[in-house]
């Protein structure tokens, strides 16, 4: 049972917020659709993303400017909310960087977290099927990206279900979370002190064991500005990764961008046309 939050005309489409009853999660979710014009007549890719930490499913199509060019190129964006809430967990809104609005897009293995924290399940599974079968879609042409803390969900769930993405970019993403202190913090709490299970969610330590798994390409970009960038992000760590992967990778690096929406909206229109491409078959472009 989907129920409607809102509906909102934009760009010959519809914006749309919805609500349900996740099974995977035990707990009522909430996304957001942006449906193209062109949903009316044909099935459409989809394009998932993932927002970062204290982010709901509204903040990236409040603030990342990517209707625009999914009205022209015919995507559907798909945004989901950025943990489970109202989980009752004790102290689980303490911290801004993890917990309520900071899921990091996995299962978590460990109490309390482990019955509701199971993001990975709930939108590799639950919700992209749900998608699929509620509206007018192409299941063969799904891609996804993300922003930080979704830019890392984004890496890791292409690298870990390829059979399931078949494009994926990112913005300034968590790039190596198994040596920054929001990873830490993160994957101590939702995986335990086993080092050894964090390798599984990380995207550079996933690349140096994969085989060209995005042969048309991976994209990201990175402002120079971003205050997050040399203790937290550690791009370089997945560019090793891909050099040793032999996986094409666009890493562009920007000066005078920071870490918010303003650095995203503005490169929004390059990656909405390389997801165009890439899904579309035709050759990335970067
Ligand atoms: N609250 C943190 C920043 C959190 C933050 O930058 N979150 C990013 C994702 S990691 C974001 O997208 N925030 C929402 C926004 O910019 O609208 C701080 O004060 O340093």
């Amino acid at each position: 049972m989907l129920d409607i939050i809102s509906q909102h005309g934009c760009f010959g489409g519809v914006q749309a917020f919805y609500r349900h009853d996740s099974t995977e999660i035990g707990l009522p979710m909430q996304f957001s659709v942006y449906h193209p014009p062109q949903e009316e007549h044909e099935a459409v890719p989809v394009l998932f993303y993932l927002a970062g930490l204290t982010c709901t499913e509204e903040t990236f199509m409040i603030k990342g400017g990517a209707q625009r060019w999914a009205s022209q190129h015919g995507i559907m964006l798909v945004a989901p909310d950025t943990s489970p809430r109202n989980t009752g967990i004790e102290g689980i809104d303490r911290d801004w960087d993890f917990g309520h609005g900071a899921g990091f897009y996995l299962d978590a293995t460990q109490a309390p977290y482990a019955e509701r924290f199971r993001m990975e399940s709930y939108l590799v599974r639950e919700l992209r099927e749900l998608v699929l079968n509620q509206f007018n879609t192409d299941a063969r042409r799904v891609g996804i990206f993300g922003h930080s803390m979704g830019g890392h969900g984004a890496l890791t769930l292409a690298l870990r279900h390829p059979e399931v993405f078949s494009s994926v970019s990112a913005f300034a993403p968590i790039a190596a979370p198994s040596r920054c202190p929001w990873g830490e913090k993160a994957f101590g709490h939702y995986l335990g002190a086993d080092r050894a299970a964090w390798v599984e969610h990380d995207a550079s330590e996933l690349m140096k064991r994969a085989k060209t798994p995005y042969p048309q390409g991976i994209l990201i970009d990175q402002g120079l500005n971003d205050k997050f960038l040399q203790e937290q992000l550690l791009p370089q760590e997945f560019e090793h990764a891909c050099q040793q992967a032999q996986q094409p990778l666009t890493l562009r690096r920007h000066e005078g961008y920071d870490h918010g929406y303003y650095f995203i909206s503005t490169f929004m229109e390059d990656h909405l046309a390389f997801h165009h491409r890439v899904l579309n078959g035709q050759p990335a472009g970067f």
